[in-house]
């Protein structure tokens, strides 16, 4: 089938690549003239012969918003908008109205798997109405890794941007119990190679996977990791997750602690820590680092 792709970026340069290779056509549109085989949304649409299937992965938010405004003005009834950007699964529903509005249908399609996904194919979790949903299903085919499984139509609109809202949530914890694991490692004299424990639970153990893999990697390049700061940012997901389970009142105690533990990195200095330390030294003239003196 014919696709067209805006966003050329890391991931989406990629996808079209892996579409290619699945033996589609994908004319891909980008701000950035270099990769780009258009050079405006206009020049994309009349490329394509209908009905189209036109697939956004820019970044969430704005960027996101006034591509799929551009599109409701340029497609034509019966055409597909699939935004398979990390958007907040809140904004799908708002899209699918303003696009329904104009006879376009909309899918939101959740991606995993990062700068890997040529080679291994991106984890696919979408949502929208089954007709909307089989217009595009031969682009999923194409993308999903080859295994059994690997893609989900998860639910109506907003499902897939959801369900890979989620997996990022249950991706922030996992990780940060690998951290913690790893820095406790590293803390004690009786073990001599971290990296060689990690190394092991590759095969066998419990916690054997793809991020453990990863992490082996990262201490290959890098035994003790010292040529990193320890500042981790985040892009959103995180906070979404824990925003819908304060909204559905499901505890996320883990994932929560998780994103807590990216802010704590994200600062020079903890303010909240500064109180603590000035507490301890009020109440029980404990040391502080800096200058605060108990006044009694
Ligand atoms: O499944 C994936 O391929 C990743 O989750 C991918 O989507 C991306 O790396 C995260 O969105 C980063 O998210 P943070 O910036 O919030 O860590």
């Amino acid at each position: 089938m014919e696709l067209g792709l805006v966003g050329l970026g890391k991931m989406g340069g990629n996808m079209r690549e892996r579409i290619r290779r699945g033996g589609h056509t994908v004319i891909g549109y980008d701000r950035n003239p270099d990769v780009a085989d258009v050079h405006s949304l206009e020049e994309l649409v009349k490329s394509l012969t209908g009905p189209r299937v036109v697939w956004v992965m820019v970044p969430a938010g704005e960027a996101t918003q006034t591509t799929i405004d551009t599109l409701a003005e340029l497609l034509s009834p019966g055409d597909i908008v699939v935004d398979g950007g990390n958007s907040r699964w809140t904004d799908d529903e708002k899209h699918a109205g303003e696009l329904a509005a104009k006879g376009i249908g909309f899918v939101d399609c959740g991606v995993s798997g990062g700068v890997w996904g040529l080679e291994n194919g991106y984890a696919l979790m979408y949502g929208g109405d089954a007709e909307h949903v089989a217009k595009a299903q031969p682009v999923f085919d194409a993308l999903k890794p080859e295994g059994e499984f690997g893609s989900v139509h998860a639910g109506k609109v907003g499902a897939g941007h959801f369900a890979k809202m989620v997996h990022n949530g249950i991706e922030y914890a996992m990780m940060q119990a690998f951290a913690e694991g790893w820095e406790l490692l590293e803390a004690v004299d009786s073990v001599t190679d971290v990296r060689e424990v990690f190394r092991s639970w590759q095969e066998g153990t419990v916690i054997r996977s793809w991020l453990l893999d990863l992490a082996v990697k990262a201490l290959d390049s890098d035994e003790h990791l010292e040529k990193l700061r320890g500042v981790a940012a985040d892009s959103g997901e995180g906070r979404w997750t824990v925003e819908a389970a304060i909204d559905n009142a499901v505890p996320l105690p883990a994932i929560t602690a998780s994103l807590f533990a990216r802010f704590t990195s994200q600062q020079e200095d903890s303010p909240q820590m500064k109180m603590v330390a000035a507490l301890r030294n009020q109440f029980g003239g404990h040391a502080v680092e800096g200058s605060t003196e108990a006044t009694k």
